[in-house]
């Protein structure tokens, strides 16, 4: 279908995907600097800000509640508050591909990815998005292996949001339960990897993935990126390629 082609030519409808910083990239940690001005990350959530969960026909969302700092990400690399807006992931039609960013060449089954944007000088997440230090998304390696019962949370829920534009109440969820033991990261400048690929975002890669299982991923190819009156036609893949490093430096703390 048109979009498995899509990124070919998303350059021509969207010029800036031929950018300085575009995403996701692949990380080669023999080439990354460590850098010791580099802080802990901080997520500190609230299980109430969690309100919906959302089938946009590209992924599945749980969005939050961003009218307040109530669930934020500060530390790390980032200068000041970024306020929780929504999680997301990405996958591929089988196992051995799925997550955007790549270790050394090497792809994980699928990615999570958690979008904050910076309230400290921005009054919404539409101007954050268009300001080269306006959002902040740290990503999640999703490594195949065990069923991951936090997950399942979401997973069991995919049934209701099967088609592109449904959405569901789902609220006291606090995504850390999502997070590796580690917080040890990756991070550098980048874009979104989805249209129009705004180059706003300071990437933050955890470097120790989390489980799925082949079971939880084919629930997610499950979901319709077709709507209601459409031919029903399931969400195999979303992940965007690898894209051209153009000199940036990937830190890592
Ligand atoms: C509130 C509407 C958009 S929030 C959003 C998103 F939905 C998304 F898919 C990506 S992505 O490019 O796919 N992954 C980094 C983003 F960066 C985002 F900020
Ligand atoms: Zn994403």
């Amino acid at each position: 279908r048109r979009e498995q082609t899509w990124p070919a030519h998303w350059k021509e409808v969207f010029p800036v995907a031929n950018g300085d910083r575009q995403s996701p990239i692949d990380i080669k940690t023999e080439e990354t600097k460590y850098d010791p001005s580099l802080r802990p990350l901080n997520p500190n959530y609230d299980p109430a800000s969690a309100k919906i969960i959302l089938n946009n026909g590209h992924s599945t969302s749980v969005e939050f509640d961003d009218t307040v700092n109530k669930s934020v990400l500060t530390g790390g690399p980032l200068c000041g508050t970024y306020r929780l807006r929504q999680i997301h992931f990405h996958w591929g039609s089988n196992d051995e591909a799925g997550s955007e960013h790549a270790v050394d060449g090497m792809k994980y089954a699928a990615e999570l990815h958690v979008v904050h944007w910076n309230a400290e000088k921005y009054s919404s997440f539409v101007e954050a998005a268009r300001q080269s230090d306006g959002l902040a998304v740290m990503a999640v390696f999703l490594k195949i292996g065990e069923c991951n019962p936090q997950l399942k949370k979401i997973t069991d829920r995919l049934d209701t949001i099967r088609i592109k534009g449904k959405r569901a109440l789902f609220t006291n969820f606090d995504p850390s339960c999502l997070l590796p033991k580690s917080l040890d990261y990756w991070t550098y400048f980048g874009s979104l990897t989805v249209p129009p690929l705004l180059e706003s975002v300071i990437w933050i890669v955890l470097r120790e993935p989390i489980s799925v299982c082949s079971e939880q991923l084919a629930q997610f190819r499950s979901l319709l990126s077709t709507a209601e009156d459409e031919v029903a036609c399931c969400l195999l893949r979303n992940y965007r390629p690898p894209q051209p490093l153009k000199g940036r430096e990937v830190r890592r703390n």
